[in-house]
């Protein structure tokens, strides 16, 4: 039996009359990293949004660990989100924002012990590149005592390198938490993650060969060579 597992059914939801999720079903256990692809526009976003609760829907149906929730983000340490966007203060140090945040001081050490953060301390966020930033959200992310954690776009623009360090983050956290990650870096995807779910018309279909993709008409054909 796994540690935790968060279940999401019955979604349903519209923008204006168009019908983008469509009775979605998802679920990830502590240990998992669910990939969640899907071309541009139609949902992912909307669908983080809706499990994290911040996005309202009259129909969801989210269980974490066998208990309903409408409104998981406002519970502590159950989910947490890392928007596609960059989110954090532009006026503060890293060291500051660090002091700011709400975890334990022992995990505020750790994070500024980190070798690919200590050297950025002084800096402003504007101040670093895209990748040592997104590494630096994701690190206060994960040390949330969180049992879930939704992750929009955390490769977008990042090199091979740094996909790698954050890989290596994500798994020093597999033991107690569980992810779901979307990203059109679907080849970063489909490398860390231990199940893959493809969004297309609304529904969420499992995949289990790269040849799904392309059936599914999300790689081109010449993506499979
Ligand atoms: N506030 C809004 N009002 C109206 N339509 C919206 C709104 N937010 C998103 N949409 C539309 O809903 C659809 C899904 O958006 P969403 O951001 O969830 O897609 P996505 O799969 O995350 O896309 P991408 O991969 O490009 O980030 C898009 O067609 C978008 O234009």
């Amino acid at each position: 039996m796994p540690e935790n597992k968060l279940e999401v059914d019955s979604i349903l939801y519209n923008y204006g009359h168009r019908q983008l999720l469509t009775d979605i079903f998802l679920s990830c256990d502590t240990g998992e990293i669910v990939g969640l692809l899907g071309r541009n526009g139609c949902g992912k976003t909307t669908l983080l949004k809706i499990i994290f609760g911040t996005l309202p829907t009259p129909n969801k149906h989210i269980r974490i660990t066998g208990k309903v929730y409408t409104e998981p983000y406002k519970s502590d340490n159950l989910l947490a989100y890392l928007p596609q966007h960059d989110f954090l203060p532009a006026n503060l140090k890293l060291h500051n924002i660090i002091d700011l945040y709400h975890i334990e001081p022992e995990k505020k050490e750790t994070i500024k012990q980190d070798k690919r953060i200590q050297k950025h301390l002084t800096k402003y966020p504007g101040e670093l590149s895209k990748g040592e930033l997104r590494y630096f959200e994701l690190m206060l992310l994960l040390q949330k005592d969180v049992k879930f954690v939704l992750l929009d776009e955390p490769f977008s623009g990042i090199s091979p390198l740094h996909v790698e360090f954050i890989e290596e983050l994500l798994k020093t956290h597999l033991s107690t938490k569980g992810f779901i990650i979307t990203d059109h870096d679907y080849q970063s995807v489909l490398r860390v993650s231990n199940r893959v779910i493809l969004l297309a018309d609304g529904y969420c279909r499992p995949i289990n060969y790269m040849e799904e993709l392309y059936q599914w008409g999300y790689i081109p054909a010449n993506a499979l060579n």
